[in-house]
């Protein structure tokens, strides 16, 4: 892939367009939606009015056809401005909704698409209290029953609990003689407004967070929670291997959240640009400093760094092939941008000065929504231990003794 002349297509980008109409007061609001953790519904509203929700679910669905690394593009344009809204788009066109289009059959592609397109942000429900790096350990189990799956266990931090419609819910699938399967993914749908409220599946509580204020982060409980058979995600390589297929198609997700970081990180650099060029102190600008023009330098390479790794992980799918970002890529961009946007946002508070920790300026709103990003979606030290095995060609096994030979 040539970086330099997918990212020119930048300019050929609509979606790109129409994100920058929509930017502006999408910044404005940020504020609003952390002081009052309010989810930002007006956001969505405009997102999906100008085709942004779910424009990289296929034509044929009714969505754009969008590529990841277009989507990647608005999607740091959307996190200059709003953390918030950058992760809604994420989810609304990468991870979940990415894995039905791929996975899914016609009929769950075409039940599943108009909710997106609307402007839902699907929730993706991997995690567990005790199951949290170590994913593949967790304990909710999906037992079949004729043309019923039986759902039973907990999930926390998932993002949009109570306000997302479409769940897709990793599960240990069990056959009705009680034969462990595998891992698979099973589908949702909740709307209470409109009498969707399926039994068994409960809001359990909310997390009070550091950050993206607006977004709800919920524990969710299964109890005998009833899918039909036909809302199992079958992946290409069955249940044994469901869940590498369902962390194949979440490598989208990670490229997303890693841009996320990497757009906050930009847009806390244009502000301390601008701070660094306005506040006068000794008599001169801050500007004229040499000790934070090498700052504002090492930040503007930490961005351009973290954006064309990000970029070359989005840019290696192939979607009309059904192929998701590099494992390898994803993972090492997500694991530099992330760590990188944190340092970029500090020090952009730094610049600023005691004004910077004050609300006036956007940067401590920043700072705080940017920390997330080492920790969800794969930690930062998980996604480098997969680096390190790709680099070395190993396996690294992280349990005690798993790297001693079978017995
Ligand atoms: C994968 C881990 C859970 C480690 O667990 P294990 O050591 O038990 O599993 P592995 O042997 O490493 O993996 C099993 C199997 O799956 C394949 N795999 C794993 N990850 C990927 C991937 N990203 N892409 C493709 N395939 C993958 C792996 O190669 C194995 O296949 P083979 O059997 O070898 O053929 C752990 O490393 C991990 O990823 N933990 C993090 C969990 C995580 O990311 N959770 C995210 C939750 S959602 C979220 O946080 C949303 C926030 S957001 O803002 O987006
Ligand atoms: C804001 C936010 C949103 C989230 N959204 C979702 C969501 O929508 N859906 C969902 O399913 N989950 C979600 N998560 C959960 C997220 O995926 C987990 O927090 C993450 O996978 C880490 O799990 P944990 O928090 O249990 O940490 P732990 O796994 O307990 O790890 C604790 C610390 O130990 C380190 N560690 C653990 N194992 C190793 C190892 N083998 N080697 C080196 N270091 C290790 C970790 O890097 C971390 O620093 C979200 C989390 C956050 C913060």
């Amino acid at each position: 892939m040539n970086i330099q002349n997918d990212m020119f297509a930048a300019t050929q980008n609509t979606y790109l367009d129409r994100m920058r109409a929509l930017s502006p007061a999408i910044a404005e609001r940020a504020g609003h939606w952390d002081r009052e953790r309010q989810y930002p519904w007006q956001n969505i509203q405009e997102l999906a009015q100008s085709g942004l929700m779910g424009m990289t679910i296929p034509e044929r669905f009714g969505g754009g056809g969008a590529t990841f690394l277009q989507c990647a593009q608005v999607v740091e344009e959307a996190a200059r401005a709003c953390t918030l809204t950058a992760r809604i788009l994420v989810e609304g066109n990468m991870g979940a909704i990415s894995a039905v289009m791929a996975f899914g059959t016609d009929a769950q592609r075409e039940f599943a698409a108009p909710i997106v397109l609307a402007g839902d942000k699907p929730a993706i429900c991997i995690t567990e209290p005790t199951a949290g790096s170590a994913a593949t350990e967790m304990t909710t189990t999906a037992h079949k029953k004729g043309d019923r799956w039986i759902l039973n266990g907990c999930k926390h931090w998932i993002t949009g609990g109570g306000v997302s419609k479409l769940h897709l819910i990793f599960a240990r699938a069990v056959d009705e003689d009680g034969t462990e399967l595998g891992i698979g993914g099973f589908l949702v749908h909740v709307d209470k407004k409109n009498g969707i409220d399926p039994k068994g599946f409960s809001v359990a509580r909310i997390e009070r967070t550091m950050g993206l204020c607006g977004m709800p982060e919920a524990e969710l409980h299964f109890t005998d929670l009833e899918v039909a058979d036909d809302m199992v995600l079958r992946t290409p390589s069955g249940f044994k291997r469901g869940f590498a297929d369902l962390m194949n198609a979440y490598n989208s997700q990670r490229v997303g959240a890693g841009t996320i970081s990497m757009g906050v990180a930009a847009g806390a650099l244009e502000h301390a640009k601008r701070y660094l060029l306005e506040r006068q102190q000794f008599g001169r600008p801050l500007a004229e400093f040499q000790g934070l023009q090498w700052m504002i330098a090492d930040m503007e390479a930490a961005v351009h760094a973290s954006r064309l790794m990000l970029f070359e992980a989005a840019g290696s799918a192939e979607w009309g092939n059904n192929r998701f970002p590099d494992m390898m890529m994803a993972a090492r961009a997500k694991a530099f941008a992330s760590e990188q946007s944190i340092k970029v946002v500090n020090d952009a508070l730094q610049i600023f000065g005691a004004r910077g920790y004050g609300n006036e300026e956007p940067i401590e709103r920043m700072y705080r929504d940017v920390r997330m990003f080492t920790i969800g979606g794969g930690t930062a030290q998980i996604l480098k231990t997969q680096v390190a095995g790709s680099v070395l060609n190993i396996k690294t096994p992280q349990k005690r003794g798993g790297y001693l030979p079978n017995a």
